[in-house]
């Protein structure tokens, strides 16, 4: 037998996009859901969660304090939801404990923001969204967005694929960027091509600005979180959109720390374009 034989298998570095059969089972035992199972899921528990919201949403007034239940009520409906369905995966959640004892090593971790723009949801406009996405052993398989005030519902395994077309220098690109954090990495791009800036808030809704072609590209950086990403990036990827961070490596999922330091969330074309500006090939 050769050595290289004798050494363990690479790990599996699969992204929801690169599934040959959107359904496949990632790893674990044959008993395991599959990947469709698990979207489907994370589809079911976005939308019924999205719904505890717009009912919340209509009985409180606008301020902090609906914003503060929003959160706490989607984040206790999330945990129970998925403690009955998936008893034996991890949780990562943004209103959770932020000790990494209990998820870490986890072979299932789902990654939740059960309010993300809770801002924009406390002030009573559409611009937040409910984020579910699952990680196998450190690979993001599943993920689900549901932008509940603008009826969109959408997960990894179902997504439409966007098609791709060639960048125009002379047109330009349009970048989706956060209204409150606009990345400084647009000064560069803006010297490099034509670029329109479009703000909007929360991280699913800027990436499904993306996915549904209404911007060629996601730019943020200046930090965010695994749950603000993950579920978005799943979408994205399940549509045929990169997802990478601002120097080309994959986004990190299911680390201790969940920092995640910046993103870019880009059809192709438009992604091999910026990374061009940015890391000066
Ligand atoms: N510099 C930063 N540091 C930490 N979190 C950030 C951040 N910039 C954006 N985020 C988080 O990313 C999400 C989208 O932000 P934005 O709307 O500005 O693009 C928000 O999540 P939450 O609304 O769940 O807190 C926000 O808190
Ligand atoms: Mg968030």
């Amino acid at each position: 037998m050769s050595a290289a034989r004798d050494l363990p298998p690479e790990p599996e570095t699969q992204h929801p996009g690169e599934h040959a059969e959107r359904g496949a089972r990632p790893s674990g035992p044959d008993d395991e859901p599959t990947v469709a199972e698990d979207a489907a899921l994370a589809r079911e528990l976005a939308e019924a969660t999205g719904e505890l919201l717009m009912t919340l949403r209509d009985d409180t007034s606008t301020g902090r304090e609906r914003e503060y239940r929003g959160d706490a009520e989607a984040h206790d409906y999330l945990i129970g939801a998925l403690a009955r369905h998936r008893p034996a995966d991890a949780v990562l959640s943004e209103e959770g404990t932020q000790d990494p004892a209990p998820r870490r090593g986890a072979h299932r971790l789902w990654i939740i923001d059960p309010l993300d723009g809770s801002s924009g949801y406390g002030r009573g406009g559409d611009e937040w969204g409910v984020h579910v996405a699952l990680v196998v052993d450190g690979t993001l398989v599943a993920g689900a967005v549901a932008l509940p005030a603008r009826g969109e519902l959408v997960d990894s395994a179902t997504v439409r694929p966007l098609p791709d077309t060639p960048v125009d220098p002379e047109a330009g690109l349009s970048v989706t960027v956060s209204r409150s954090r606009p990345p400084m990495e647009l000064r560069r791009l803006a010297a490099a091509f034509p670029v329109r800036t479009v703000a909007m808030s929360a991280a699913g809704v800027k990436t499904l600005a993306v996915v549904d072609g209404l911007v060629d590209a996601y730019l943020h950086s200046g930090g965010q979180y695994e749950w603000d990403n993950a579920a978005p990036a799943a979408v994205a990827e399940g549509a045929g959109v990169r997802v990478t961070r601002l120097d080309g490596s994959p986004l990190p999922f299911g680390a201790d720390d969940p920092y995640s330091p910046d993103l870019l969330i880009a059809r192709p074309a438009a992604h091999e374009a910026i990374l061009d500006v940015l890391l000066g090939r």
